[in-house]
């Protein structure tokens, strides 16, 4: 029997990430080849006729799980009812920003539609915060929208994440799948610590660890940190703009792992509330690693980076 369609909010929908993000979802990337699912996108008045002809694309596309878009730049109307709300919303920095430059105009969008999304979501609407300072800006969200649950409250790492597995398999010439169990430690920002001290690859041998193959620590713990740290503005130096299909993909991991679980043996990066693990105090959202079992996560313990 066909499943019930899944409706998924993304804001900001007319942007860079909302651009190569929605058509993701509506073939099936985020939540799966056999979910169908309804979009809801919104932005703000000025930029209504460009969500519109997005929508248009979107019809053009004919995806076949596609099965309803609603375009608006009412933020009731697009929170109605959704069951996943992913808050690309905001503005991006320019070069030589920092992420937390962004903070005053971002932080207040979320103040506002944390009480949207409290009132109009559906009953246990899962939420992922990409738009930056990211972790600030769902720490906003849980904050002014205190029913939602705080374990329904996330940020994006998994780019981060996802960059660090693409250094490893650079370095080592290995395919990235083969890749796994780096931690992204807490915020989406250039203080980030990316960790390699668990990670492995699997290899003809069985699984090795990365600090072994690679076998060299001076590399490991300087360049590839900052390489990692530093990703988002070598990308707005390249491309003048900033990552923009990278992050939509790691969404759509974020969600897909979250929803669908982790496969056995791996876990992955995402920024969630602080239950106190690992000496983060207790409310902050921090980024740790995670597996996903049945819709929740759940932070690895003993995997701390201080030895
Ligand atoms: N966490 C991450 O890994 C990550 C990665 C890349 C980008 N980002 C962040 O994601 C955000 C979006 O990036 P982008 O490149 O798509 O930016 P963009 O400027 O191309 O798109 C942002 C969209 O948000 C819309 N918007 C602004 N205020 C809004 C509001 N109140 N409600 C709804 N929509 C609103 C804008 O009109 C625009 O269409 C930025 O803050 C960026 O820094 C985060
Ligand atoms: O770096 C940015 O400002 C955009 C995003 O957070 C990124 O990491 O690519």
């Amino acid at each position: 029997m066909a499943k019930d369609p899944v409706r998924v909010l993304v804001t900001g929908a007319a942007g860079q990430i909302g651009y190569a993000l929605v058509p993701m979802i509506a073939r099936g990337v985020m939540l799966g080849p056999d979910q169908p699912v309804i979009l809801h996108m919104l932005d703000i008045p000025p930029a209504a006729e460009s969500l519109n002809g997005v929508k248009m694309e979107l019809v053009d596309a004919a995806f076949p799980l596609l099965k309803g878009v609603v375009a608006t730049t009412d933020v009731v109307e697009a929170c109605t009812g959704v069951n996943i709300a992913v808050m690309v919303g905001g503005f991006p920095r320019k070069e030589g920003m920092e992420r937390k430059d962004v903070m005053t105009k971002n932080v207040s969008i979320y103040k506002s539609q944390a009480s949207a999304l409290e009132k109009h979501a559906a009953a246990n609407c899962k939420v992922l915060v990409v738009a930056n300072p990211a972790n600030t800006n769902a720490l906003i969200l849980k904050e002014f929208a205190p029913s939602i649950p705080e374990k329904n409250i996330s940020c994006l790492t998994r780019l981060d994440h996802n960059r660090a597995l693409g250094q490893i398999s650079e370095r080592l010439t290995v395919q990235v799948s083969d890749v796994k169990n780096v931690i992204i430690w807490g915020n989406h920002s250039s203080t980030q610590y990316p960790d390699v001290n668990h990670a492995t690859v699997a290899t003809s041998a069985g699984e090795k660890p990365v600090r072994e193959l690679i076998a060299d620590d001076a590399w490991l713990n300087g360049e590839f940190i900052t390489t990692v740290q530093q990703r988002g503005a070598a990308i707005i130096k390249a491309r003048k703009l900033s990552s923009a299909l990278s992050a939509a993909s790691a969404a759509c991991d974020h969600i897909r792992d979250w929803v669908l679980g982790t496969p056995q043996g791996t876990w992955v990066s995402m920024g969630v509330y602080s239950d106190g693990s690992y000496n983060v105090p207790a409310g902050l959202i921090y980024s740790f690693p995670v597996t996903c079992a049945n819709g929740e996560w759940a932070i690895v313990q003993g995997k701390c980076f201080v030895t």
